[in-house]
């Protein structure tokens, strides 16, 4: 039998490994120098209230890691835990005590809610001005439209990890597999803003890999664990992967991205991991929206920690 062996296997897996994990990491400090210094100089601290719904382990997770953040960075962190049944008028008078709370600068409810509550009515009752995802609909306006908004988190570290790698992004080709008001959209906005040509692909877009094969930027946002193969990549790419996907191999339970990373490392120029890539960069950026949001409700100047 003739055994031709795959060309990959003969191309060096080159590409560099975005960390986003260090990079969080040194996002972080710098927040927390920030808090000192707005504490120090104006006694003000920054404070978090994070709310759950329901006992997703997943969201129970990232909340906890929320508050643990938010403490290490020196802010406040309100958490707030709500059975699973909760009514929406019982939300939403949460959400409603929040906005009032002078000690509460930054509001989040964390996704997904339970199927009874409606997400969009959720978000846009909360203040605009506490909106540190960046959901509320008051916030979407204005990033569409160019203006400074709250940024959602994802994105923003997203396009942090890209402008370190790359400098200016303007005139590259990106596109963005996804199309969620959480991740697809706004990178969509923030890629735009940022001078670049942007395809927003998603699932049932045909002839895909075509599409992403055009990509100097490749942001897979599409929740299909390892469907971007080595085959849809352009050589040199850079490869952002926002793919958070549990899946079960050899009877373990791992964590991987959109992209088949292994297989990726061969064609593209730099990509960042699952996990320890973009997921970290989601609290940071959480922090990062908080302290600005607490600058601005106080009538401060804002910190110039993310230029
Ligand atoms: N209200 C919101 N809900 C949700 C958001 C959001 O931005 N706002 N994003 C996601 C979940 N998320 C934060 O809430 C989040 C996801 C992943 C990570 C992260 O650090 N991931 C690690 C792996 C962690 C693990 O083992 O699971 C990584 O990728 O390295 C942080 C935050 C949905 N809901």
């Amino acid at each position: 039998m003739n055994v031709t062996a795959s060309p990959l296997a003969e191309t060096p897996a080159n590409a560099q490994k975005i960390d986003g994990g260090a990079f969080a990491a040194n996002l972080r400090q710098r927040i927390a120098a920030e808090v000192a210094r707005l504490q120090a100089e104006h006694g003000v601290t920054p404070g978090l209230a994070v709310v759950l719904v329901g006992d997703d382990p997943a969201s129970a997770v990232y909340v906890r890691n929320k508050g643990t953040q938010t403490e290490a960075a020196g802010m406040a962190s309100f958490e707030h835990r709500l059975p699973a049944d909760t009514d929406a008028e019982t939300l939403l008078s949460l959400v409603r005590q929040l906005n009032e709370d002078q000690a509460v600068h930054g509001i989040l409810v964390q996704l997904p809610l339970p199927d009874h509550l409606d997400s969009d009515l959720v978000m846009n009752a909360i203040d605009p001005a506490k909106d540190v995802d960046g959901f509320h609909i008051f916030n979407v306006g204005l990033l569409g439209t160019g203006q400074k908004a709250m940024v959602p988190c994802t994105p923003l570290g997203c396009l942090l990890l890209l402008k370190d790698q790359l400098g200016s992004l303007a005139g590259l080709n990106t596109v963005v597999v996804g199309r969620s008001n959480i991740v697809g959209k706004p990178m969509a906005q923030l890629l735009l803003k940022e001078s670049c040509t942007v395809t927003v692909a998603h699932s049932r877009s045909r002839d895909l890999p075509a599409i992403c094969r055009n990509a100097d930027i490749l942001v897979a946002a599409v929740g299909r664990p390892e469907m971007i193969g080595a085959d849809w990549i352009k050589s040199g790419a850079t490869v952002i992967d926002v793919g958070i996907n549990r899946v079960e191999r050899e009877g373990k339970q791992r964590l991987v991205g959109d992209v088949d990373y292994a297989a990726a490392s061969h064609v593209a120029g730099a990509i960042t991991p699952v996990p320890g890539g973009v997921g970290p960069m989601t609290i940071a950026c959480l922090l990062a929206n908080t302290l600005t949001a607490c600058c601005r409700i106080n009538g401060l100047p804002e910190p110039e920690i993310m230029d």
